[in-house]
């Protein structure tokens, strides 16, 4: 791809990028959020019209106007946000649009033999049979892949594919990518997890506002020149924390059960972080849920300052100024056709509201601060939520929850998707906030991140707490020793 570029109302997204990838090789596209990464894979993809610019493939050049042309050519987008049909199974997800036909019927006697014979070569353990409904995310990427095979792809894109994935799937993944390469197909991965590249890429590219800053074998440079690259500057004081003395308890939880959790106890305190450690599964999120009483509580007790956090009802939980910002936070709380500050402003609304008028430059002022604060990358207050990039998306979310002024703060996986300037960003307000007296439990399955940022940490295993670790015993070994089961 070269000199590429693409423009949106007020946003110069690329600006005469470039990328050149060779057949098998896996080939690494970094930058901060918004910088333009997946606009880059989408004009690929011919989901997205390009400005300018110019795609060959084996040095002939390809016209791609949209996605039937972009797939003719071999190239398959593996999307963020994974788009199989739910209730269709595995082949007919993979022969969609091109299913076998006898006798003006669809042949699905052929059609399951062909997915499945694809999906054995790959060496997966899939039934091609299976609704995708039934799949996890991981089994959905594997699909993907399987898909993009038996299109004949020489390239597969994907964007972000181990957002989502236990440590053990990251592995089955990274052995499907290894087999793609070994097929001679050539792999465009976007992450924003530094350390996967090692382990992975051959080649690294980094994008800086929509320009081409540098293309590096991996082997040739570090984690500190990516960053830099990315940054523009140097990142140092990538965790800020400063420890203060516990204040009173803000949240006591004792015996709590739920039908996927069991015996859960314990409590954090006022300018504490919490982490949340252990495997995906390990029932964290299920945790939080039954605390909020958005999973039914079947036995114990919660208590907010000493009072008893009512479950029947989960706007209980927000009114008594819990915040809780989850891990799919695309689905939650958001509207993405509307503004930047109407998003905002969502939870708070109601604070503006003086007589009949609504306070627009409260609105404004607040805005402004959070869109500061946490760098959010955006033409002004008034775009769409849904013309952000997935990392930006995902700050305006924060931001709307820090808004409403919480005393206790339940985030889930709170860096996922967060370019690594803007996480030392959200860590530096984390620590802020602690400093402020507010209460933070912070699930993550980044143990450095745990690790650095907790004063102390619940290890969970199978529903149920297996450890609570004080600082100075903080390790990866440590946590791991309590996180899986020996
Ligand atoms: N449909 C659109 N309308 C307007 N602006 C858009 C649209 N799509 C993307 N943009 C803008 O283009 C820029 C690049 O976005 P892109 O999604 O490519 O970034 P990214 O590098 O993938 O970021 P992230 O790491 O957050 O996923 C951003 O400023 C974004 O707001």
């Amino acid at each position: 791809m070269t000199n590429i570029h693409k423009r949106f109302p007020g946003v110069y997204a690329l600006k005469g990028a470039k990328l050149r990838l060779k057949a098998g090789e896996v080939h690494a596209l970094v930058g901060e959020n918004g910088s333009g990464k997946s606009t880059l894979l989408n004009v690929l993809g011919g989901i997205l019209s390009r400005d300018e610019g110019e795609i060959r493939m084996n040095g002939e050049a390809v016209e791609i106007q949209g996605v039937l042309d972009a797939q003719r050519a071999g190239i398959s987008i593996i999307h963020q946000e994974l788009v199989l049909v739910p209730y269709l199974s595995i082949a007919e997800n993979i022969y969609i649009n091109r299913e076998p036909m006898k006798n003006g019927m669809v042949d699905y006697g052929t059609l399951y033999e062909n997915a499945q014979k694809f999906i054995d070569e790959l060496g997966l353990d899939l039934d091609a049979r299976e609704k995708v409904v039934r799949l996890t995310i991981a089994q959905q990427q594997m699909v993907e892949i399987v898909k993009a095979v038996s299109f004949n792809a020489k390239i597969v894109a994907m964007d972000e594919p181990t957002s989502s994935l236990s440590d053990k799937e990251i592995d089955a993944l990274f052995a499907n990518i290894r087999s793609l390469k070994a097929r001679g197909i050539g792999v465009i991965y976007i992450s924003h997890r530094l350390s996967e590249l090692t382990a992975i890429a051959d080649t690294v590219t980094v994008l800086r506002d929509g320009e081409m800053v540098a293309t590096k074998a991996v082997s040739e440079t570090n984690n500190d020149e990516i960053v830099r690259l990315m940054v523009g500057r140097e990142v140092t004081n990538y965790y800020t924390r400063t420890y203060n003395p516990p204040g009173e308890t803000m949240l006591k939880v004792e015996g709590l059960s739920s039908n996927k959790v069991k015996d859960v106890s314990f409590e954090v305190h006022r300018g504490e972080i919490l982490g949340f450690a252990g495997l995906v599964g390990a029932g964290r999120t299920e945790t939080m849920k039954a605390i909020l009483g958005l999973d039914e509580r079947t036995k114990g007790r919660v208590t907010l300052l000493g009072k008893p956090l009512d479950a029947r009802e989960p706007m209980a939980a927000y009114r008594r100024g819990i915040a809780y910002i989850p891990e799919n936070r695309r689905e939650e709380g958001i509207i993405p056709l509307q503004t930047i500050r109407f998003n905002m402003t969502l939870k708070v609304l109601g604070d503006f509201i003086k007589g009949i008028r609504v306070d627009r430059s409260r609105e404004r002022e607040i805005t402004d601060r959070y869109i500061r604060e946490l760098s959010v990358k955006t033409p002004s207050q008034l775009a769409r939520l849904q013309n952000l990039s997935g990392g930006n998306q995902q700050k305006v979310i924060i931001a709307s929850w820090l808004a409403a002024r919480p005393e206790l703060i339940i985030m889930d996986e709170p860096t996922r998707g967060i370019d690594v300037g803007a996480k030392a960003e959200i860590y530096a307000l984390m620590n802020d906030l602690a400093r402020q007296g507010i209460a933070i439990i912070m699930i993550s399955s980044e143990l450095p991140e745990i690790i650095n940022m907790s004063d102390r940490v619940v290890v969970m295993r199978e529903g149920t707490v297996s450890r609570v670790l004080e600082r100075p015993q903080l390790s990866q070994e440590e946590i791991m020793k309590y996180a899986v089961n020996i």
